[in-house]
């Protein structure tokens, strides 16, 4: 038994949900270009779960329940209330928080695909109030209560600022959902398959995904690709600091990535919505740096950015905290984590690997006194 580093190449699973091949990334064989120009993140919700992009009325039936289900309970945002919430992570927030509407839920440990599909539909609504609410009650601020007439995109920004977003902002938020919503079995949808093929339940898997995601090689990149925007400061800094970095081997966060190797074909959807942005909320040298930082990247390591490179400067523009872009994620690949939960429970067999060992060989037991 050999053991493969980090499982590269490793096919663990079979899919209907998302695709990556010759860096053409599509869901359910839909390509990522046609859905992030013109999908809601609701239809991209209902084509991961339903493995077909819906009709009009079947549509209008999710988006009304995901409005309808978006309040959640109080004991969320009391609990919040109590966190030492100078220092908590909203991503710690947020995974605690998922856990507890798991025991709010009277059906999580119902196993049946009605309840689940049921369930799925309670998460993907309420995370988005659970995100927004954490981050007005940290600004001393009450949660704002979710408005059904609006989409989910709007309806996050306006819960997040407790205004109406303009329409450009809902626009680049909606593509920034769709981009992130699936993408095939990387590490945190891993992490919910292997949970949930337990036949442990939805919130568990849901729970595991956030605690995956939450890491600097994942989704944690995003975050920290703002740090190092913030720790550049302009632009006439860029080009020293990033050859330090590179002639030190260090990381640069939103860069590389373990499929793709031509690029990310997320990566462009967002620069151009980074470049609208910073102009229209006066910060231009903000996509300016970016674009320096990613020619210096991939000029000398060849390493084209991945989708969270450009998504840290459009999240800025839209006023979004930057310890709150990763629960954003979390908020979008809920649905894909859902659709794969959902896939999993379908056709379930335990995911168990092995380990190539390599410690000492037999040994025999010394009795404590003798050691
Ligand atoms: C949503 C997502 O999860 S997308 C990924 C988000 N993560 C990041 O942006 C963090 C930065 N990127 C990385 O750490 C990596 O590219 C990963 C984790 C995404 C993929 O990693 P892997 O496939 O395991 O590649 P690995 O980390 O082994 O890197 C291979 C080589 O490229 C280099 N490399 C990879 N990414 C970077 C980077 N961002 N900056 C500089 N060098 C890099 C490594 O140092 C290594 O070099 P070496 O062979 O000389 O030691
Ligand atoms: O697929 C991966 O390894 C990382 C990921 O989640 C993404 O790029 O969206």
């Amino acid at each position: 038994m050999t053991a493969t580093r980090g499982l590269e190449g490793i096919v663990a699973a079979e899919s209907k949900i998302s695709s990556i091949i010759d860096d053409t990334l599509t869901y359910v064989g839909y390509n990522i270009d046609d859905l992030a120009d013109n999908a809601t993140f609701e239809e991209v919700v209902y084509l991961l779960w339903h493995t077909r992009l819906p009709k009009e009325d079947e549509l209008a039936e999710l988006t009304k329940q995901l409005a309808e289900n978006a309040e959640v309970p109080q004991a969320i945002f009391d609990q919040f209330k109590s966190y030492p919430l100078q220092s908590v992570h909203p991503m710690a927030a947020l995974r605690t928080a998922v856990s507890l509407l798991g025991v709010f839920d009277e059906e999580a440990d119902d196993m049946s695909p009605e309840a689940n599909y049921r369930k799925a539909i309670r998460l993907q609504a309420k995370i988005a109030t659970v995100v927004t609410g954490f981050s007005r009650i940290r600004r001393g601020l009450e949660p704002v209560a979710p408005k059904p007439e609006l989409g989910y995109a709007a309806n996050f920004l306006y819960m997040l600022h407790g205004k109406e977003p303009q329409a450009i902002e809902v626009e680049a938020f909606n593509k920034a959902l769709v981009l992130h919503a699936d993408h095939e079995l990387n590490a945190s949808t891993f992490t919910a398959r292997v949970c949930v093929a337990t036949l442990s339940d939805v919130y568990s898997g849901i729970t595991a995904a956030i605690g995956a995601l939450k890491g600097p090689l994942h989704g944690g990149a995003n975050e920290q690709v703002m740090k190092m925007l913030s720790e550049i400061g302009s632009i006439d800094k860029v080009e020293s600091w990033v050859q330090n970095k590179l002639d030190n081997k260090e990381k640069i966060m939103g860069f590389g990535h373990r499929v793709y190797r031509k690029g990310d074909p997320r990566a462009k959807h967002l620069r151009v919505m980074s470049e609208k942005l910073t102009k229209l909320t006066g910060k231009p040298e903000l996509y300016d740096m970016s674009v320096k930082i990613h020619d210096m990247v991939v000029g000398q390591k060849g390493l084209p950015a991945n989708v969270d490179f450009f998504s840290a400067s459009v999240y800025d523009s839209l006023g979004i905290e930057h310890d709150l872009f990763t629960p954003i994620f979390a908020v979008s690949r809920t649905s894909g984590w859902v659709a794969h939960i959902l896939e999993q429970y379908a056709n379930n067999r335990l995911i168990r690997p092995r380990a190539e060992y390599v410690g000492p060989g037999m040994q025999k037991y010394v009795p404590i006194n003798e050691r």
